[in-house]
């Protein structure tokens, strides 16, 4: 597997940042968030004038074996004709990366389904889905490794062709439940407590979910529970290739934005491997997947948004984007007590 080497945020810049921030002509204080937005990404960029340049997102499609257990109430198919869908332009991802400028990068990571060659697509598939992780490993080591260092990859090629501001998103029929897994072992936390309803299950659907992933675990429970061990064992190849994405994105110094449920399972594993990947990550919302709310308190993160949203594909990072953008220019374009000559007296 790939190794990364990920420094720090330069914690030396904060106070000339914070200084700058609050000389800004307003009360202290008075832009909220938007105040930690701009400060965080100053202190990734290491300056005073941030820049966001060419913002991206890349959505990794996978497939899932635990799907035929029933623990969704879509059927497998829907991750490859979804692919055509980002691909035509027509799911919700394309239309908010529209409104905002932002590209799309639509990724096989591992998909049950054999598409053409097509300009839009990365072929980074690592197999036809995983195996249903109910009586094995979801991947092998080696399938978990190379997902991982694909992830890393694309993220470089995307980096060298100018872009530093970066969202993820999945699409993967089944992957709330290894998500689910995947919290309650790296957060400790019961599995009830991590279990939603995904797409959209009802109550006898939610009880089936529960039984199969608390058989799953049960199946696993002599497992050595390293962060890898827990991604070959419960996770999907999108999965492991944003988690490859994600620690390659904070070497590189980019600015990350941190979608759902799913992409914050990701999180966890790439925080599990090097702790350093949270400084870079910027927390777009909180989704309604019960769990989500639950992660985020673990990362002691604070999401930009609340909307009731539970959707993925990197949704919530392309609807927050506007507001990373409003942070970075108040920090550039707003004036200062001084340079307007407002007096800075209470
Ligand atoms: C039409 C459709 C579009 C989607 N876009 C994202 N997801 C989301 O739902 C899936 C996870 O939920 P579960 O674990 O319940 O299957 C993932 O593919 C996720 O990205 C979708 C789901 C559907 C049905
Ligand atoms: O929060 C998410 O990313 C999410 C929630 C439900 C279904 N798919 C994605």
């Amino acid at each position: 597997m790939n190794t990364f080497d990920i420094q720090p945020v330069n914690s030396n810049t904060a106070a000339a940042l914070t200084h700058k921030i609050n000389y800004k002509t307003k009360p202290l204080g008075a832009l909220g968030v938007l105040e930690k937005i701009a400060l965080q990404v100053g202190c990734i960029q290491d300056t005073l004038a941030p820049a966001l340049h060419h913002p991206a997102i890349v959505v990794f499609a996978g497939d899932h074996g635990i799907a035929k257990e029933g623990v969704s109430p879509y059927p497998q198919e829907v991750t490859y004709q979804m692919v055509y869908n980002f691909l035509q332009g027509g799911a919700g991802i394309n239309v908010f990366s529209r409104q905002n400028g932002i590209a799309i990068k639509v990724v096989d990571a591992g998909v049950n389904f054999n598409f053409e060659a097509h300009p839009d697509l990365i072929n980074a598939k690592v197999g036809h889905g995983t195996k249903s992780y109910l009586t094995g490993d979801a991947m092998s080591e080696a399938e978990c490794s190379t997902a991982i260092d694909k992830g890393a990859a694309i993220v470089k090629e995307i980096c060298a062709e100018g872009c530093n501001v970066i969202g993820f998103g999945e699409m993967g029929i089944g992957n709330t439940s290894s998500a689910a897994i995947i919290m309650s072992l790296l957060c400790e936390l019961p599995l009830e407590q991590c279990i939603g309803r995904g797409t959209g299950l009802n109550d006898e659907g939610l009880k089936k979910k529960t039984a199969v992933l608390t058989a799953a675990m049960d199946y696993h429970a002599n497992l050595d529970k390293t962060p890898f061990n827990i991604l070959k064992t419960f996770g999907g190849f999108e999965i492991a290739m944003i988690c490859g994405a994600m620690l390659k994105a904070a070497e590189l110094k980019m600015v990350i934005l941190v979608d759902g449920f799913i992409t914050t399972a990701a999180l966890l594993v790439a925080a599990g491997i090097d702790t350093n990947v949270l400084d870079y990550c910027i927390f777009s919302h909180q989704s309604d997947e019960q769990g989500h709310a639950l992660m985020l308190k673990k990362l002691k993160a604070e999401p930009v948004l609340h909307l009731g949203m539970r959707l993925g594909e990197g949704t919530g990072a392309a609807v927050a984007y506007p507001l990373i953008k409003s942070a970075v220019n108040f920090l550039n374009e707003m004036a200062s007590f001084e340079s307007a000559g407002v007096s800075n007296k209470a």
